[in-house]
């Protein structure tokens, strides 16, 4: 018996981020339109014929995107908000300017706004319906590609977002009212013709992804949905529908899904194998059941022998119903390409631990081998099973040390001396801040200058020394800078980080770097998260040397010590599998409340520690948030109270919708809390309102995404607006975020703007 292998999607970016490179080349008219056409066409084939080398036997098409496939579906089905209808309509302009923005002298309209891609690191183009939405088939992308495909001979099958999902995702045109969801009606006419379309050029197959299935889902809004639009596309003649979701398990929405007319349904079995029993139970015998067995969200190998035996009961229990397919659980986008650019930067050991897209497709036909002839596939297995036991059994992956540490701690290590108000009393005596006083979050513009000399620093071309000295410099001179402005609380200026987590990363104990290993995270823009493999810890102090310097550059200012915090850390690298993640953020949390400690013991009274992504970790089910929560709010704490009344200590985030986790900000327990707010006042301020906050914050008062400069008046009536909501002795004055993207002029207009702001409102307040 031999079962078909395929996988849900693949990376789009190349093994070298060619796309990335064709896409910003002709934005900056490097590239022709049709140079770019032609490299990602070549770019697709290179991908399936990757894919086909290792005998999948189905490839997916419509998987590779410009830019976003969300922006793709949208796209297609003509969602383009007014806007962007004046914006050349021939070529890809439109829709670049519903991605990034066009601005020139005739036009400038800003992007869609971006979003999360559930939870994972992706971010998607969120759509505007309006209550006048016309749809119609306005691109036939997936159609081409599938052609381009069976033009090589490849048995390939299109991957288009549901209909369902591209609503929900989508949000209400501003000046609208009714629901994208209301609209389904007239959206599904386009997806019977591009199906039908589909169904002329010879598909037999279409995958249509519906990941809001792993959501919670209101069953008497989304169960008629579903049917409704399954019911109208089973009416396309000749097709066959794969309904896949990921990312999770389909749980209560399964009941439901499960009697869909598709023909066959996908389920994640690595993050929702708790499904497994029950879809056995109510998948119809004559639907497909796409096995998801290999983790399209992590870089590890996959214990194959332990896959296969699921494999194997879905197969025993299938006998006589509908095939049984092996995939991957969702789409491979969250991978890197492949590890064979490692070879030779990793060590052998952690090289037989990983698997990337390429390998992860070889994992797939391996289970598919597997199960028609275990002998055929007998060596794989057996390397397999001793790659697995070989990352079970390194001893570069414990530390006896951490986890004895972790394990003893009791509530005295999470819990600061004495309750807020008292340190806020002391923290008044010793800092003497003023009123409203004024801090930035951290990093200040990492200019050419400095990224030469980084790279310079890497390539041997500065001594350690001389960067050292460069670094000196950079930071007296920010700091000077600061003072001179009238700021109140002073950064160093994080130049000597290239990312926040890299930083700490790359001097704690149980992670590695990969050469190649880029992940897309919207558009053109990759990450390289560093992937944790073993216990954590902490060497030597990482950033001490540089704040006692800092300090040492303002004699009468508190200079902040800055860290990433544990949940950051965390959510922005690949993580070990073998514990749970809670495990391993606790000992990230003890390297980071060791580096707390040492920093309050060489002087410094002010200490921030960055948790920007605590809000993006939050599970996809309603039902899993209180225990997420519990452990992020607890490593925080492990992280941060080790210190004195007299530190002050203070956190910052980089959202301000923080309604759903308001309670667990709150016991964080921080003394100052920096958060992003410019661009939504209301939200915060809702907040706020409907939950109070008894400790000092600083709501952003610009945003620093955008060179702009904020005018005094702009800003001085945000703090206006934030003064009705916060008391004034609690109020602090800061922008957004850290400035690193950003070019000295624009900063020091626009800091000198915000002291400004802070200075008349404390003469406002004192007369
Ligand atoms: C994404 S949050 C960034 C915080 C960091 N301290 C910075 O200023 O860059
Ligand atoms: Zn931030």
């Amino acid at each position: 018996m031999s079962i078909k292998s395929t996988i849900l999607g693949f990376p789009r970016m190349g093994s070298d981020r060619q796309l990335k490179k064709l896409v910003e080349g002709f934005w900056s008219g490097k590239v022709t339109e049709q140079e770019l056409a032609e490299g990602s066409k070549q770019l697709r084939a290179d991908h399936w014929a990757l894919q086909a080398s290792y005998g999948l036997t189905e490839v997916p098409v419509g998987d590779f995107s410009y830019y976003d496939h969300v922006l793709d579906a949208a796209f297609a089905a003509g969602i383009i908000p007014e806007r962007y209808q004046q914006v050349d309509n021939a070529g890809t302009q439109a829709y670049f300017a519903m991605g990034r923005g066009l601005q020139n002298k005739s036009i400038d309209v800003p992007s869609l706004e971006m979003k999360k891609w559930f939870d994972t690191n992706y971010h998607y183009m969120v759509p505007e319906v309006a209550d006048n939405q016309a749809f119609s088939l306005h691109s036939t992308k997936v159609v081409d590609e599938f052609k381009e495909a069976k033009a090589l001979g490849y048995a390939a099958r299109p991957v288009v977002l549901g209909p369902v999902s591209l609503l929900a995702l989508s949000k209400t045109a501003k000046g609208s009212s009714t629901k994208p969801l209301d609209h389904l009606a007239s959206l599904l006419p386009v997806y019977v013709e591009l199906f039908g379309q589909l169904a002329a050029a010879g598909a037999e197959w279409v995958q249509v992804d519906e990941p809001v299935l792993s959501l919670d889902l209101e069953a008497s809004v989304y169960q008629p949905a579903f049917a409704q639009a399954y019911a109208e596309l089973a009416q396309v003649s000749g097709l066959k529908y794969l309904l896949t979701s990921y990312f999770g398990r389909l749980g209560d929405n399964l009941s439901w899904a499960a009697t869909l007319p598709v023909h066959g349904i996908h389920l994640d079995l690595v993050r929702g194998a708790a499904d497994l029993d029950s879809a056995l139970e109510l998948i119809p015998a004559d639907k497909v059941i796409s096995a998801g067995l290999i983790n399209g969200r992590n870089i590890w190998k996959a214990n194959l022998d332990k896959q296969l035996a699921t494999l194997a009961t879905i197969v025993s229990a299938r006998q006589s119903a509908a095939p049984v397919w092996v995939s991957s659980s969702c789409s491979l986008l969250h991978s890197p390409h492949s590890l064979k650019p490692e070879v030779g930067h990793l060590d052998e050991e952690t090289l037989g631990w990983l698997s990337f897209a390429e390998e992860k497709v070889e994992e797939v036909t391996i289970l598919a081998a597997a199960i028609a002839d275990r002998d055929s596939v007998a060596e794989q297995l057996e390397r397999n099973a001793a790659n697995v036991l070989s990352r079970q059994q390194s001893e570069r992956i414990t530390r006896p040390a951490v986890q004895q540490r972790l394990a003893a701690l009791d509530e005295s290590s999470y819990t600061r001396q004495a309750a807020f108000s008292v340190r806020q009393a002391v923290q008044r005596d010793t800092l003497k801040l003023p009123l409203f006083p004024t801090t930035t979050i951290g990093s200040f513009p990492q200019t050419a200058e400095v990224r030469k000399a980084r790279a310079q620093f890497r390539k041997g071309a500065l001594s350690q020394e001389e960067y050292l000295q460069f670094l000196d410099v950079e930071t007296r001179k920010c700091i000077e800078w600061q003072d001179e402005a009238g700021l109140d609380v002073l950064v160093h200026g994080e130049f000597e980080r290239t990312d926040m987590v890299e930083f700490f990363g790359e001097h704690l104990e149980g992670f590695v770097f990969t050469k190649r290993g880029w992940v897309q995270s919207y558009g053109s823009r990759c990450v390289k998260p560093p992937v944790i493999f073993g216990d954590v810890s902490r060497p030597h102090a990482m950033t001490v040397d540089v704040a006692k310097f800092a300090q040492s550059c303002s004699p009468n200012k508190p200079v902040k010590g800055m860290l990433t915090g544990p949940v950051t850390i965390l959510q922005w690298s690949f993580v070990r599998d073998d514990q749970p993640r809670s495990q391993t953020a606790g000992q990230i949390a003890l390297a980071i409340r060791d580096e707390v400690v040492d920093l309050e013991a060489a002087g410094i009274r002010v200490i921030q520690v960055d948790e920007p992504a605590i809000r993006e970790g939050l599970p996809l089910r309603k039902a899993d948030y209180e225990a997420y929560l519990k452990w992020s709010v607890d490593v925080f704490r492990l992280a941060t109270t080790g210190v004195r009344n007299e530190t002050q200590i203070h956190t910052h985030f980089c959202y301000s919708d923080f309604n759903e986790i308001f309670t667990a900000i709150k016991s964080l327990d921080a003394d100052v809390i920096t958060i992003e707010n410019s661009k939504s006042d209301l939200k915060l301020l809702g907040a706020l309102e409907v939950h109070g906050y008894a400790a000092e914050i600083g709501p952003g008062l610009y945003d620093i995404h955008s060179p702009r400069v904020p005018s005094v008046e702009e800003m001085a009536a945000r703090f206006a607006a934030l003064q009705k909501y916060i008391p004034a002795e609690n109020l602090w004055a800061n922008p957004d975020c850290g400035l690193k993207t950003r070019g000295w002029p624009e900063v020091k207009e626009s800091l000198t703007n915000l002291v400004a702001v802070a200075v008349a409102a404390r003469q406002a307040h004192a007369a």
